[in-house]
């Protein structure tokens, strides 16, 4: 499903170029559901990026679901997430104005008739325990709740590779496994695979594989953390497509 080989990533740093993602040889299959843990900063969340598409590698090969990723152009890649890619992120990008079921939409294709996609969306809320909140702004809801909503749009149409970033990080314990089990559970039924960053390591003993970075990635610890600087750019673009704003 997933082949790496020679992938490199630099950023500009200081006035130099820094490389963050130097990995080898790497690969997933089908349906695997993978916890990436590692150090803050040693260049998980750019991993993803280069994974969905979102940042385009310097190096290397990149395959998904026999596509050739590295080597795309920008509104080639854009085509590519848009297909197969599914992105949950810690602070669920829903938009504010819209209620859960309409941010819920965006995903689906136009094509979709009317009743179709109605009974698609009941659906999916109610097997979630959303159905009766449906037609609220996210802000009616709690985090927890605004996560469901957000694994739906992600899941809604069954992409073949599902990207998580910290999905569960801005919850309480309880909410974070639920929320996980969730995720875990609509993945394994799409045959999905699954790669979720989780500094949690309780939560990480969910996941059959558990990936440390530092196995993969021969350039780690080398960099200081961004910090405070996010959602990063890179996190804007992987919603760019349903007009992503932090909620
Ligand atoms: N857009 C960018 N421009 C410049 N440098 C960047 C950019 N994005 C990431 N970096 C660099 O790459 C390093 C790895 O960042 P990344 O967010 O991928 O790490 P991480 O392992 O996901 O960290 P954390 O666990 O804290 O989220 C950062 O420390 C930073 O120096």
């Amino acid at each position: 499903m997933i082949k790496v080989k020679g992938l490199q990533k630099s950023f500009p740093h200081q006035g130099n170029t820094q490389l963050i993602i130097d990995i080898e040889e790497w690969s997933a299959q089908s349906g695997d559901a993978i916890a990436l843990l590692g150090p803050s900063g040693s260049g998980k969340s750019t991993f993803l990026h280069l994974l969905g598409g979102v940042l385009p590698m310097d190096k290397g090969v990149l395959e998904v679901g026999g596509q050739k990723v590295s080597g795309m152009k920008e509104s080639e890649r854009d085509a590519y997430r848009a297909l197969m890619v599914g992105y949950v992120f810690q602070d669920f990008y829903l938009v504010p104005s819209l209620t859960v079921r309409e941010n819920v939409e965006l995903v689906l294709p136009r094509s979709m008739g009317k009743a179709e996609r109605m009974a698609l969306l009941e659906g999916w809320f109610e097997r979630v325990g959303l159905k009766e909140r449906m037609n609220q702004l996210p802000s009616k809801l709690s985090r927890g709740q605004q996560q469901r909503a957000a694994i739906i749009r992600a899941m809604i149409n069954r992409p073949p590779l599902v990207l998580a970033d910290e999905p569960t990080g801005s919850l309480d314990w309880e909410t974070a496994a639920d929320i996980m089990g969730l995720l875990l559970e609509v993945c394994e039924e799409s045959r999905s695979t699954l790669v979720t960053v989780t500094h949690d390591r309780h939560l990480a003993e969910l996941f059959k594989t558990k990936l440390d970075f530092a196995t993969v990635n021969r350039c780690l610890g080398t960099s200081p953390s961004r910090g405070e600087e996010v959602p990063s750019e890179a996190d804007r673009r992987a919603f760019a497509e349903v007009g992503g704003e932090r909620a």
